[in-house]
């Protein structure tokens, strides 16, 4: 049995496609605050360790048929700063793009949230793969990822001496003596980088935990060096259990070659439960997921220039190597058609049976919908009874494939809350969770100490070159003690 972190991903309107269509779901993002302040209530009583928020710096008719939720939803501070008011004990975790945000403004506004909420607030940089943010932020172009992640190391460093600014101590407030401020623990920043150039001193106390817990979400080899070298949380896109074991491994072992404690590096993956009161009625509920999405067949003459090209009868024809362009999408998937199938389109019918119960010898043989659907839309979903998800869980954190889980909930807010009030008893009754919060902050949820302040023990950051392990130059920080 291990101990995992367990948080959830909030997504208004739901985090697949088709979820604000299912009866009863929350669909107006106009009505996002009440679902923001249920699900907050829902997640604390149960005591998960955080909620947290995405971003995307752009909006699209594209997106209404990808990932409707990014069409029109809440700023992820806003969120968090309205929810600290509104909660007292879960964490509250907000993402940033640091290839567009301003350094001095994000330690000051997210300082100020750790202050509100009595050390709850955590912080999710990430560099960003929508090129339409560069048009909102006065930019001719979405800069490489090279650059961008040279970016957000000078970022993340500025961000921690920001926040370092005040010693714990430097306010004395001495009504007696009239001394507010002692001057000497006061510190600017004075940081001029290639990519950034901050004076400082910030104008927030510091915060509640030293150093807000940092998250990093991305993929590359980039990514990797910079979650193992400087993040508390790493947030990774796996691919099953065998995938995520090598990710946290590599993951880890980058951090220790850094000379990190590897253990403060939690890793965590992404997961989209599909729960119902029998692993039927799981199904079920996954079925009409699937049903609801719509594919470039469901218009006669042809889908709108924004609909994602991968979501049709031709694009599964290249998968399962059988000509089913011509045929209906509600089309029966029967054994004989299957027969020709190639072996990655056997392995999505299986997929399709295990999260619908649909299988083409059975009495609802799938349709060449679900398979479109399942092939197209990327969501980690495990379907199933709360016993049988809790179960799922505790195996891949006793295999060593995470430390936790970011749960998404398909529709707001039934999902979502039997998630919270069926699978968490379980983690709980299994001692993966436990019943009570523990400590005070967030990062006392998540396991991580107190940074102290650099000003106080004196180290140093320098900028170097090393060399990644796939090779490439990577410009990357080393920490180094700098003695009085
Ligand atoms: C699980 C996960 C969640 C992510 N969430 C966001 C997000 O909310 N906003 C965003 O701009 N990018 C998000 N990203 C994208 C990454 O920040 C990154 O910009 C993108 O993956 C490109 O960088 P990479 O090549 O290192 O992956 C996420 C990535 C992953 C793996």
């Amino acid at each position: 049995m291990t101990r995992l972190i367990i948080g959830a991903m909030v997504r208004a309107i739901g985090a697949y496609p088709s979820g604000w269509r299912v009866s009863g779901a929350h669909r107006d993002p106009r009505g996002d605050a009440a679902v923001l302040r249920r699900a907050a209530e829902v997640a604390e009583a149960a005591r998960l360790d955080y909620l947290f928020f995405g971003d995307w710096l752009a909006t699209g008719h594209d997106l209404e048929f990808r990932d409707p939720y990014l069409v029109a939803r809440i700023d992820p501070i806003s969120a968090i700063t309205y929810l600290a008011g509104i909660t007292s004990r879960i964490g509250l975790i907000a993402t940033a793009n640091t290839s567009y945000a301003d350094p001095y403004s994000l330690a000051r506004a997210t300082a100020s949230i750790d202050l509100l909420s009595g050390g709850r607030a955590g912080l999710n940089l990430v560099t960003g793969a929508e090129p339409r943010a560069a048009g909102n932020h006065g930019q001719d172009f979405h800069a490489a990822n090279e650059h961008r992640y040279d970016r957000v190391v000078e970022f993340e460093h500025v961000l921690r001496r920001l926040w370092d600014s005040f010693e714990d101590d430097a306010i004395v407030a001495d009504a007696a003596t009239g001394v507010f401020l002692d001057p000497g623990k006061l510190h600017a920043t004075d940081f001029h980088g290639a990519h950034l150039s901050v004076t400082g001193p910030l104008n927030v106390a510091r915060p509640v935990q030293g150093h807000l817990p940092i998250v990093h979400a991305g993929t590359s080899p980039r990514s990797r060096l910079f979650a193992a070298q400087s993040a508390d949380l790493a947030l990774v896109a796996v691919n099953g259990l065998e995938h995520a074991v090598a990710i946290r491994e590599e993951l880890r072992s980058l951090a220790f070659e850094s000379g990190r404690d590897d253990r403060t590096l939690k890793v965590i993956a992404p997961v989209l439960p599909i729960v119902g009161e029998t692993r039927g009625h799981a199904q079920s509920i996954a079925d009409e997921l699937s049903e609801l999405v719509q594919i470039a067949e469901d218009w006669p003459d042809g889908p709108p220039a924004a609909f994602p090209a991968k979501r049709s009868l031709a694009q599964l024809t290249a998968l399962v190597g059988v000509d089913v362009s011509e045929l209906s999408p509600d089309r029966a998937v029967t054994p004989s058609l299957v027969a020709g199938f190639s072996a990655a389109g056997q392995e999505l019918v299986d997929i399709v049976a295990e999260r619908t119960g649909r299988s083409p010898s059975g009495e609802r043989p799938p349709t060449l919908r679900h398979l479109v659907v399942a092939a197209s839309v990327n969501a980690s979903m495990v379907v199933g009874t709360a016993v049988e998800i809790a179960e799922e869980f505790e195996a891949w954190g006793d295999a060593g494939a995470v430390d936790g889980f970011n749960v998404l909930s398909a529709v707001q807010p039934a999902q979502f809350e039997a998630f919270a009030l069926g699978v968490v008893p379980e983690l709980q009754r299994r001692g993966v969770l436990p019943t009570e919060y523990e400590g005070e902050t967030l990062r006392e949820h998540l396991g991580l100490g107190r940074p102290d302040n650099v000003h106080v023990t004196r180290d140093d950051v320098s900028f170097r070159t090393v060399t990644g392990r796939d090779g490439v130059g990577l410009r990357t920080v080393e920490r180094s003690p700098r003695h009085p």
